[in-house]
């Protein structure tokens, strides 16, 4: 069954609790934590002392997605402050190797993400050193953008990489994921779905994370 893992950039940062304790009781698996610094991506979000504060308060998966410049100088600040799993970008990460290293070496799990531009042999050599692959599907920076259909192709290589090599790292698809978007990335093989404005642009998110997930389930196969 794949995973939920809401985006918390569309939350309501002004109730942000209130928002995770929704979506955790409404059965998400991870909570997806957008990290953005100004550079790399030209808007600036959450930071380390949020990951910590938040920390008591949920037992979720807590999924970072690390959209910074010189990721290295601060894994280790998401790892104290109670990260699960950091994902850094391939286009980010100077030497990629040593970075997934380092992170699982202090027991966090480690995640690699690619732009929509970005080709999967990026990524080819380092796969057996990561738990999970992460595919965006729109270009990174902001929430409730438009679904990029062409990443699909990708998902599906990517998926076919890991299966030859017996690897069961997961794929994450991030971006425009919604009832319209879901079963198109579950068939060509995403297991982990973040779900920013499709959930908490909702007026029902408790709803709106039910909903993603019986789409999932229909798995695209009537379509
Ligand atoms: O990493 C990002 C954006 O850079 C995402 O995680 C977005 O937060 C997804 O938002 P939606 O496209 O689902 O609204
Ligand atoms: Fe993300």
């Amino acid at each position: 069954m794949v995973k939920l893992a809401p985006s918390i950039l569309s939350a309501n940062f002004a109730a942000l609790l209130d928002d995770v304790i929704q979506v955790e009781e409404a059965g998400a698996e991870y909570l997806h934590i957008d990290v953005m610094d100004g550079h790399f991506v030209p808007n600036i979000t959450i930071g380390p002392l949020v990951v910590k504060a938040l920390r008591p308060q949920s037992r979720m998966c807590f999924d970072v997605h690390l959209m910074i410049e010189n990721p290295e100088l601060y894994v280790e600040q998401f790892i104290n402050a109670g990260a699960d799993l950091i994902t850094v970008h391939v286009e980010a990460a100077r030497h990629l190797h040593r970075i997934l290293s380092m992170i699982r070496e202090k027991g966090v799990r480690a995640g690699v993400a690619l732009n929509p531009a970005t080709p999967p042999g990026a990524v080819e050599y380092i796969l057996p050193l990561v738990d999970l692959v992460l595919l965006m599907t729109v270009n990174p920076g902001f929430g409730g953008q438009a679904f990029i259909p062409e990443v699909l192709p990708k998902i599906r290589t990517v998926r076919q990489m890991l299966d030859e090599r017996g690897l069961n790292a997961e794929i994450q698809v991030d971006g425009g994921v919604n009832l319209d978007t879901v079963a198109a990335v579950v068939r060509a093989g995403a297991s982990v779905l973040v779900a920013g404005s499709a959930i908490f642009d909702s007026a029902d998110i408790a709803s709106a994370v039910r909903r993603i997930r019986e789409a999932a389930a229909m798995d695209g196969s009537d379509s």
